[in-house]
């Protein structure tokens, strides 16, 4: 039994069906990756696991809990990490980890210390009392993530993880991501339209196309599927979709950077 387990899961938008009768499931434990071009369904998937958007039919579980029978229940389950912007950028990170320790009622005499602790984990410590529009984009990401781990969740949702970061930063993410998963035994569920970064960090890949699953496995499972002398799984991703991902790569990371530094001033 998985930790996620989905089943025949599907979202339409009128006579549009975004997510067309997905099946997966995620191990306990397992960084799992939806790679997918613009408009595949990654995020209408994830917001429909972490209970923003309501299913138009079909089940899912987390860890063993019915989500749409008990979607409060699941919220304590799991943790989010939005594609856009969950911060405060007129807050200091202290603040902001303050506000989601009183949203998730964290009981009151343990908030100091498991802001503390989510801190140094995400290695904020000596920037917990700057205002978060002071912050570089990969701090912001990491102060994300401390506040989607702060009620101690078993599966972390990211979606489009490091949209936007420089290279130093994108890979300090990737290192603690991986930290997370080892030493706390978070599962992680991210989208990522980044071939290099589906191959690096996840242990199976689903790559999904018009809101279908058109193949899964471990990177290189994938790789080896295509029957192509040293595939990448850039090769993969053309052979299973006709699309070309690293191409819309740019402007998607452009418009996410100003975005958000517009939002934060
Ligand atoms: N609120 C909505 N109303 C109508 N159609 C929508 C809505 N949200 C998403 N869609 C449509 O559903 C499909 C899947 O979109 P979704 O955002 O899930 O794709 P995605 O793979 O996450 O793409 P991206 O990489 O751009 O985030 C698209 O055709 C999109 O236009």
């Amino acid at each position: 039994m998985g930790i996620v387990e989905i089943q025949q899961l599907t979202r339409r938008f009128k006579s549009a069906v975004a997510v067309d009768s997905l099946n997966l499931v995620v191990e306990a434990g397992e960084i799992f990756g939806l790679l997918g071009p613009n408009g595949a369904g990654k995020s209408t998937t994830i917001k429909m696991l972490t209970t923003l958007l309501p299913v138009t039919s079909g089940e899912v579980k987390i860890k063993h809990c019915n989500l749409t029978q008990n979607p409060a229940q699941v919220r304590q389950l799991i943790g989010y990490v939005p594609q856009s912007l969950s911060v405060d950028g007129s807050l200091t990170g202290y603040e902001n980890l303050l506000m989601v320790a009183k949203l998730y009622n964290v009981p009151r005499q343990q908030q100091k210390t498991r802001i503390g602790e989510a801190l140094a984990y995400v290695a904020l410590e000596d920037a917990s009392r700057q205002l978060v529009k002071r912050y570089s984009g990969g701090m912001i990401r990491r102060l994300e993530i401390a506040q989607a781990l702060l009620h101690q969740p078993a599966v972390l949702f990211m979606d489009e993880p490091t949209v936007g970061l420089d290279p130093v930063a994108r890979n300090a993410l990737w290192e603690l991501l991986k930290k997370i998963r080892t030493q706390l035994g978070t599962t992680i569920f991210l989208t990522t339209h980044f071939m290099e970064e589906a191959d690096y960090l996840c242990d199976r890949v689903g790559i999904m196309h018009y809101g279908r699953l058109v193949a899964m496995g471990s990177p290189n499972e994938l790789k080896a599927s295509i029957s192509e002398p040293e595939a990448t799984l850039d090769r993969v991703f053309i052979h299973y979709t006709g699309d070309n991902l690293e191409a819309r790569g740019n402007y998607r990371d452009i418009s996410q950077t100003r975005s958000t530094a517009r939002r934060l001033g």
